[in-house]
């Protein structure tokens, strides 16, 4: 397979409602779109880098930035490029996973709808459809977290996720667990909001039977999680932490995670992400598929990768109706909770380009 060229695209689609989290309040995305045009079919990859470094230090224009003057370029001088290469070419450029996932999503695809292969298949799905959780943020009053914790229980969502922060933990986890019984799966993230010295209002949060707590440290506190976890009884789930297989190796022998948050965008890819389920598979260590947001291009993928046996738990691959009033594919529909895993080569789905058009702030075409 040949690459001819590359286009970067940016997309600017408004939340349905303002989504609030420890590190700030999202109004809308601003995405970035990798489209890779071969001698034998075009595919496509999402950024799921955020406008500002606040979730990691990634941020979208330096995803651009680093995409452009290093990253495909470096593509471009390989020779008899396969997806499973990207990784290695890409390796001697530090960080910027989220861009290289991007890059190496969009080349899988096209590798795979030349071949006429669905990702699924080619991850190891071993199931057609998934279970889907949903992330509730923070909100101004408990009342109206109960009212949009009854809405996603109503629209069918499995699980229930609630932001967290200081101040906004233990009174909303008691009011949801109160007003809608023992019977809910219901977790909490904390995005990095706290600290070791914090463990006493954490292990608060124990008697509410919560399937996990996420990231409640620093991202680089992997030591401070191992601590964490013999001071409270809810297991922790690392998010932030994990940012390939050997930090999922690495956080697991030290006793940091009895759970782990898989995001390809993270991690640098969807290859690496199948890794990391291995890793932690061998482990017993369970996993669920994270959520940034993503347009029905990334989401495509990501239910593909929430399908491999190791996803044990629902994860945050909700509906496009959760983000977005319109996607820029066809609508990814809850049907009873569970989201039907794509059967098309590669993605399986591709952007409306009428959608994609309407919502396009900028593109840009590289030649290689
Ligand atoms: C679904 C969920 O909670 N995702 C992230 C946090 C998050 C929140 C808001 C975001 C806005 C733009 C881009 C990425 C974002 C990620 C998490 O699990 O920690
Ligand atoms: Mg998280």
């Amino acid at each position: 397979m040949k690459l001819t060229g590359i286009e970067l695209r940016r997309v600017g689609m408004p939340l349905v409602a303002p989504f609030r989290t420890s590190f700030g309040v999202q109004h809308e995305r601003d995405v970035l779109l990798v489209r890779v045009v071969t001698d034998q079919a075009e595919g496509w990859g999402e950024c799921v880098a955020m406008g500002d470094p606040l979730y990691s230090p990634e941020y979208v224009d330096a995803a651009a930035d680093v995409l452009r003057r290093f990253l495909i370029p470096a593509l471009g001088d390989a020779d008899r490029l396969t997806a499973d290469r990207v990784g290695h070419v890409l390796h001697g450029f530090k960080g910027h996973r989220m861009a290289k996932c991007a890059l190496e999503a969009a080349v899988l695809d096209a590798e795979l709808r030349a071949e006429g292969r669905p990702l699924a298949r080619e991850l190891g799905a071993v199931r057609d459809s998934v279970p889907c959780g949903v992330s509730v943020g923070i909100m101004d009053s408990v009342p109206e977290l109960l009212d949009a914790v009854s809405g996603y229980i109503d629209a069918g969502y499995v699980r229930i996720k609630l932001k967290i922060e200081p101040g906004w933990d233990v009174e909303p986890v008691r009011a949801v667990r109160e007003r809608f019984g023992d019977e809910l799966l219901l977790q909490v993230d904390a995005n990095t909001a706290y600290t070791l010295a914090d463990a006493g209002q954490l292990a608060r949060l124990d008697p509410f039977d919560l399937l996990l707590i996420e990231q409640p440290l620093d991202e680089e506190d992997v030591l401070g999680h191992a601590q964490l976890a013999k001071l409270v009884t809810t297991p922790i789930c690392l998010d932030e932490s994990i940012t390939s297989a050997a930090t999922a190796a690495a956080a697991i022998s030290l006793g940091a995670c009895r759970i782990v948050n898989i995001k390809p965008g993270r991690v640098g890819g969807y290859l690496e992400a199948r890794r990391i389920h291995d890793v932690c598979m061998a482990h017993g260590i369970a996993v669920w598929c994270g959520g940034m947001l993503e347009t029905g291009i990334g989401r495509a993928a990501n239910v593909a990768l929430a399908a491999l046996p190791g996803f044990t738990l629902p994860g945050d691959t909700s509906a496009s109706d959760r983000y977005f009033s319109t996607d820029i594919t066809e609508p990814f529909v809850l049907d009873a909770g569970y989201l039907t895993v794509p059967t098309g080569p590669g993605l399986g789905v591709a952007p409306l380009s009428d959608q994609l058009d309407a919502v396009t702030t900028s593109t840009e075409w590289i030649s290689l």
